[in-house]
């Protein structure tokens, strides 16, 4: 008999190992927040003795959820300026409203409200890109979730900095604060192409080689972007930032629509990843990634919510019914992107592109319990044939009942169990009232 901290039967377990093993009636053990063994149910009692046991009959387990691109804070602005096109949106409502409301109080408390709901969705590991990174990684803490954490770089004067250098400097203070840290990494995220020149961008790119670490960025949102780009510029941003040097494996791309052949191909050359946020693009109009295609050509895609005033949830499953529906359509090919795969989007390949996937984005003997149970006993899931079918293609985030990071639970038959609901509700009424006066 061995000893464990907590043993989980399931009637699922959606592995997204290599062979996308999905298993039935088995058994998860943890042991100081590791997944130490995964047996079937019938072997469990008698091979472990469990400090905790949680009984999921009629739940399937998959691995937590990773959202690879948002701006948590940004869920104060939540319907805030909805249907505009991402120029006007952007110029016209939400860099002015950023400029009156974003401080380390606001970032804060938005961080928290947003921790709270991606919880709630089954989101165990987020990247966020927005302004004092160090106020969102406190309340990630206090929260217990992960996240790679970008600070924004961006040519005009901010909330947070003045000059893209005090944005970098800043930054890279809270990057050595945080060195370390088994649930943060802080990245660089220089914002976009039309809003970055070369000197912080070059700037970047030789901080991001010294200490090792990831680069995030908006990069073809749209196809007026890369006209534009192009035209200022002489080249596609993308080729651009090859030449400066960003594109290796430690790049995550953002949105990439309006795609050529040769984007694809500089991509593929240096190993860059896409996250894809498929209902950002499509509320603000901004054209489509090519997903079925880039995989073809063997670039990692993950998924991504982007900012909850541009989905407007932060909602993970049914970014993946969107993504799974959404490359069907752009390549007109029913077979792309199938259920188990748009799982794979997002949980090992957003592992993948944060260079987290040592530790998490599967359920595997050695990496750690961040777990999340979903409900599948109800009438909408009957009857049963295939769960990746029902998790993607008819599951909605009320079903997710009991998520755990590092062994340790989050959420408990949808309780949160680290963040106070009430308080957090409360607190975005006071932020609308302010923001609305
Ligand atoms: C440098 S990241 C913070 C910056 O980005 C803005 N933002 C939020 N969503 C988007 C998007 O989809 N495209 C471009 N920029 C976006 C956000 O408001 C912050 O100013
Ligand atoms: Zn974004």
């Amino acid at each position: 008999m061995q000893t464990v901290d907590t043993l989980i039967h399931a009637s699922w377990i959606i592995t997204v190992n290599a062979d996308r093993d999905v298993l039935t009636d088995h058994s998860l053990a943890i042991k100081d927040g590791a997944i130490v063994a995964i047996v079937p149910q019938s072997e469990a009692s008698s091979s472990f003795q469990a400090n905790e046991t949680v009984d999921l009959n009629g739940q399937a387990i998959m691995p937590g959820m990773v959202n690879t691109h948002g701006h948590a804070a940004m869920v104060l602005f939540r319907g805030m300026a909805d249907d505009l096109a991402l120029q006007t949106w952007l110029n016209d409502h939400i860099w002015p409203a950023e400029g009156t409301w974003v401080s380390h109080e606001m970032v804060g408390d938005g961080t928290e409200l947003a921790a709270a709901e991606m919880i709630r969705c089954g989101t165990t590991t987020f990247s966020d890109n927005y302004f004092f990174p160090d106020a969102a990684a406190e309340r990630v803490v206090k929260a217990g979730m992960r996240a790679q954490l970008c600070f924004p770089t961006i040519d005009f004067p901010t909330a947070w900095a003045k000059t893209p250098d005090e944005h970098i400097d800043q930054g890279v203070a809270v990057m050595e604060q945080y060195k370390g840290h088994s649930h943060i990494k802080v990245n660089f995220g220089p914002h976009a192409p039309y809003s970055c020149s070369d000197e912080p961008l070059i700037r970047i790119k030789e901080l991001a080689e010294k200490y090792d670490v990831g680069i995030q960025m908006h990069v073809h949102e749209t196809q007026g972007e890369v006209d534009d780009e192009t035209t200022r510029r002489g080249q596609r941003p993308v080729r651009r930032l090859k030449e400066l040097g960003l594109l290796s494996p430690k790049f995550q791309a953002v949105h990439m629509t309006a795609l050529s052949d040769e984007d694809i191909q500089d991509i593929v050359e240096t190993g860059a990843h896409v996250m894809h946020c498929p209902e950002s693009n499509l509320k603000l109009a901004s054209g489509f990634c090519p997903v079925d295609k880039l995989q073809k050509a063997g670039v990692n895609v993950a998924l991504g919510t982007d900012g909850a005033a541009s989905n407007n949830d932060l909602d993970m499953l049914s970014e993946m019914r969107t993504a799974a529906m959404l490359a069907k359509a752009v390549s007109s090919n029913a077979v792309a992107l199938p259920a188990a795969e748009a799982i794979a989007m997002a949980t090992i390949n957003g592992a993948k592109a944060l260079s987290w996937d040592d530790q998490i984005g599967s359920l595997e003997v050695g990496k750690r319990a961040d777990i999340t149970s979903i409900a599948l006993d109800d009438l909408e899931s009957q009857p049963i044939f295939e769960p990746m079918s029902h998790i993607v293609y008819a599951s909605s985030r009320d079903q997710i009942k009991n998520v755990w990071v590092d062994g340790k639970q989050l959420l408990k038959d949808r309780e949160l169990t680290t963040l106070d609901k009430a308080a957090i509700v409360a607190n975005a009424k006071q932020w609308q009232a302010k923001i609305r006066g």
